[in-house]
């Protein structure tokens, strides 16, 4: 198969685990004869830096032809001061939606190596194994008008949906349901936003056509405490865009470290882009201390989602969880009795693993 990769590292630890990202793309394309080839691009601060811009017209061209893009992250205490419309978290924003990236998946699964990891109680993580399907191109994030008014005597921000963006990821939440345990829990904040009771009758609309799933609706605030006190409560979750970002961040204490938490943010036609949920961690950035496995996990959605290649996808996943099972982890990851490795070393052990992980074997498949 010939797939043709943009690659986005953009800042920080952005290019550390993109270039582990690329490394098991490489290892998967040699062992299974796939013609992977890749082009890279600037966005985020290095494109300001750069190009004078966080999203240059040259990345948004080369991610229209690709068949997949990778992004690791963008942001930075460098480039905080700048103006709202020139941050590079502009960059994110305006590639998801000049690409209609409108569903974001975010499984947070807790791998049975790393059920201690967590600061919660192991009785508590244990089984937790949810999908946060995050609405991504609407909501306050792309709302206007956003402004600053009267000589900063007011400040507003605009939370609008049309009913088809709420349709179309209420949709992609049912279809992720029926593929997972069939449970969908709807989170809004109906007792205060109009768009909230759309979205609860807009979700009562749809469930007609998805009789085997259980629908439930619960408040934002309510499902931010559940989330750490009753993970394995949730299966499918779907809420619009900043509920989701928020919950998703929280949810990664069930896996021991945001290091571990994969993304993909898709359209109806398969093109995908693929990141960490993590941000630039300017704290640990040029360390080599970066954990790489929330982006080898999203390698594994690019394989499955943009790709459909199934087996090389579980075939990354089993790696992973084989790694971790030899207790090999970074220095995020708090493993008593592990064997702490740099993020390049952990990538090398994902990658030596991936010719002997045997697939057949029970393996974690919660990326739907
Ligand atoms: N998708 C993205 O590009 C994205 C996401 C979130 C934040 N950001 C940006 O990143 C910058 C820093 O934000 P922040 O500090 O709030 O969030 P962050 O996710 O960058 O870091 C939060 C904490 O988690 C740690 N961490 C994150 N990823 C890690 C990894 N792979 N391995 C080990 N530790 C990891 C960091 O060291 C830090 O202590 C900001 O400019 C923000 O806007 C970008
Ligand atoms: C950097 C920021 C714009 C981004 C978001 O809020 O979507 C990040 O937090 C994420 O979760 O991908």
């Amino acid at each position: 198969m010939k797939k043709h990769i943009v690659l986005l590292p953009g800042d920080g630890i952005g290019p550390e685990v993109a270039r582990a990202a690329k490394r098991v793309l490489e290892a998967i394309a040699e062992q299974h004869q796939h013609t992977f080839t890749f082009e890279t691009h600037n966005i985020g601060g290095s494109a300001i830096d750069q190009d004078g811009t966080p999203l240059p017209e040259d990345t948004i061209e080369a991610c229209h032809k690709a068949d997949a893009v990778f992004l690791g992250a963008v942001g930075g205490p460098k480039w905080d001061d700048l103006p709202g419309h020139m941050r590079p978290e502009k960059g994110l924003l305006g590639i998801r939606k000049q690409l209609g990236l409108f569903a974001n998946l975010r499984p947070v699964k807790a791998f049975q190596q790393l059920l201690h990891a967590s600061p919660l109680k192991t009785e508590v993580v244990t089984g937790s194994d949810l999908l946060i399907v995050r609405e991504l191109t609407g909501g306050l994030y792309f709302g206007e008008p956003s402004e600053r008014r009267n000589n900063d005597a007011e400040v507003v921000d605009t939370l609008a949906y049309s009913r088809h963006e709420i349709e179309r990821i209420v949709e992609q939440a049912f279809q992720s349901a029926r593929l997972r345990r069939n449970h969908l829990t709807s989170v809004d904040k109906a007792n205060v936003l109009e768009s909230s009771r759309m979205w609860r009758e807009i979700v009562e609309e749809k469930k007609q056509e998805y009789p085997e799933v259980t629908v439930e609706h619960m408040l934002v605030d309510a499902a931010a405490m559940k989330l750490v006190t009753n993970p394995s409560y949730f299966d499918v979750i779907v809420t619009e865009n900043m509920f989701g970002d928020i919950l998703s961040d929280e949810a990664s204490v069930l896996t021991g470290s945001l290091g571990m938490l994969p993304s993909a943010s898709i359209r109806k036609d398969g093109l995908g882009l693929y990141e960490p949920v993590h941000g630039s961690a300017p704290d640990i950035a040029g360390q080599n201390k970066a954990n790489p496995l929330a982006s080898i996990l999203s390698v594994a959605m690019m394989l499955k989602h943009s790709f459909k290649l199934e087996e090389e996808a579980e075939q990354v996943e089993k790696a992973v969880q084989d790694v971790l099972a030899a207790r090999y982890h970074t220095a995020d990851l708090n493993i008593s009795g592990g064997i702490p490795v740099s993020g390049s070393e952990l990538a090398n052990k994902v990658i030596e693993q991936l010719s002997t992980s045997d697939t057949t074997e029970n393996i974690m498949r919660c990326y739907v």
